[in-house]
C-alpha cells in the first residue's frame, strides 16, 4: 500500500511518541527545511537555487500537527539570519562532520524519528522544544551539512548557527581529522564570536573497531577550545546529554551571569546527595593532583554545564 505524505507524517508522529527523550521534552512540530528561504534564494547565484531546493525539501504538515509559524515564518528567521530570536530562545544548532559518522542518526533521535527508515521524508531540519534545567528552550537542529555541497552553501552553514555540533566516528580516524579541520574553518568563519561548539565522538558501541581514544578526543577539544562528549547513537547513549549540553553552552554565553548563577543554584538544589558527594570528592582529588594541570583542563571539556 502506498502511503501519501500526510499518512507518512502521521506515522512519524506516532513514532515520535516513543522518543527516548524524557516526557518533558515536548515535540512542538517538525519542519524539514530552513524556515523562509526566499531571501536566501534571491541572494544566491541562480545555479545554486536548484541545489538549495534539494537541500531544503519542504514537508507539509499533517492536519492535526501544531503550527508555530507566528514565531518562525517571518523572513528574519531565514537560514542566514541568526540571533534574532534569542528572546524566544530559538537556538539554531548545526551538525557538521564527515560522511557516515552518524549526524543524521543523532538528528533523528533528537527529532524523535529514530525508528523511521523513510529517510526521504525524514527531512533535515528538526524543531523541538526541550526543558533544560527547568526552563524550556527551542532548538532548530540543522542536519544539512554535506561535504559535496558548493562552497557557497558550506559558507552558509558556517554562518547560520548559534551553536555547532561537530561529529566524528571513534571508529574512523580520518573523520576525527576532518573534525579538526571543520573546527578550524569555523574559527575562521566566526573569528570574533565565542560560538558554542561540542565535539562529538560517536559510535562508541563499536568497541573493537575504535581508532580514536577518549584521550585523543578530549585533547583535541582542549586544543580547539570546545566541549567534548562521546555518544552512541545506536544505543542512545549520551544523546540527551549532548542536546541538553548544547542548550547550556548557548545559555552560558547569551544570558547574564546572574541568570546563569540562578540556574546553577536551582540545579544544585535539585541534585541528589550522591551527586553532591561525587562532585565534592572530585574537587578534592583534583586539588591534590597538582601535576595534572592539563588533565584538569581537559576534564572540564567533558562538563557541558560550565564554560
Ligand atoms: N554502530 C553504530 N552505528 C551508527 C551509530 N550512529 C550511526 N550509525 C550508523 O552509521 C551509518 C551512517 O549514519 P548516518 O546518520 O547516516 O551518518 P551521517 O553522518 O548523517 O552521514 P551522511 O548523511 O553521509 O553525511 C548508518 O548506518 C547508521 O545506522 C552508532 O552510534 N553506532
Amino acid at each position: 500500500m502506498t502511503l501519501n505524505k500526510g499518512d507518512k507524517l502521521r506515522n512519524m508522529d506516532k513514532r515520535r511518541g516513543s522518543t527516548p527523550f524524557p516526557m518533558h521534552h515536548q515535540t512542538l512540530h517538525r519542519r524539514s527545511m530552513p524556515v523562509d528561504d526566499r531571501e536566501l534564494r534571491s541572494s544566491m547565484p541562480p545555479v545554486l537555487a536548484g541545489e538549495l531546493s534539494n537541500l531544503t525539501r519542504c514537508t507539509s504538515y499533517s492536519p492535526g500537527e501544531q503550527h508555530r509559524d507566528s514565531c518562525v515564518s517571518d523572513s528574519s528567521d531565514s537560514v542566514i539570519s541568526s540571533g534574532s530570536d534569542s528572546d524566544g530562545h530559538i537556538y539554531k544548532v548545526v551538525l557538521l562532520g564527515e560522511h557516515g559518522v552518524g549526524k543524521s542518526t543523532l538528528a533523528r533521535i533528537f527529532g524523535g524519528l529514530e525508528d523511521t527508515h523513510d529517510y526521504e521524508d525524514a527531512g533535515n531540519t528538526y524543531d523541538r522544544s526541550i526543558v533544560v534545567d527547568g526552563e524550556e528552550a527551542n532548538i532548530l537542529l540543522y542536519d544539512i551539512w554535506e561535504q559535496d555541497n558548493s562552497q557557497w552553501l558550506k559558507d552558509q552553514c558556517m554562518c547560520m548557527g548559534d551553536a555547532y555540533i561537530i561529529v566524528y566516528s571513534v571508529t574512523d580516524k580520518s573523520s576525527f581529522e576532518k573534525a579538526s579541520e571543520l573546527r578550524i574553518q569555523l574559527r575562521r568563519a566566526r573569528q570574533s564570536e565565542n560560538i558554542p561548539i561540542i565535539l562529538v565522538g560517536n559510535k562508541t558501541d563499536l568497541v573493537r573497531s575504535r581508532e580514536v581514544s577518549v584521550d585523543e578526543g578530549s585533547a583535541c577539544a582542549v586544543v580547539f577550545d570546545c566541549k567534548f562528549i562521546e555518544t552512541s547513537a545506536s544505543l542512545h547513549h549520551n544523546v540527551r546529554n549532548l542536546f541538553e549540553g548544547i542548550v547550556r553552552q548557548i545559555r552560558l554565553r547569551r544570558d547574564s551571569k546572574e541568570e546563569n548563577a540562578r540556574r546553577m543554584a536551582n540545579c544544585k538544589r535539585r541534585e541528589s546527595i550522591s551527586k553532591k558527594a561525587k562532585r565534592f570528592l572530585g574537587r578534592i582529588v583534583a586539588r591534590k593532583n597538582k601535576k595534572m594541570a592539563f588533565r584538569q583542563k581537559s576534564k572540564s571539556c567533558h562538563d557541558l554545564s560550565v564554560l
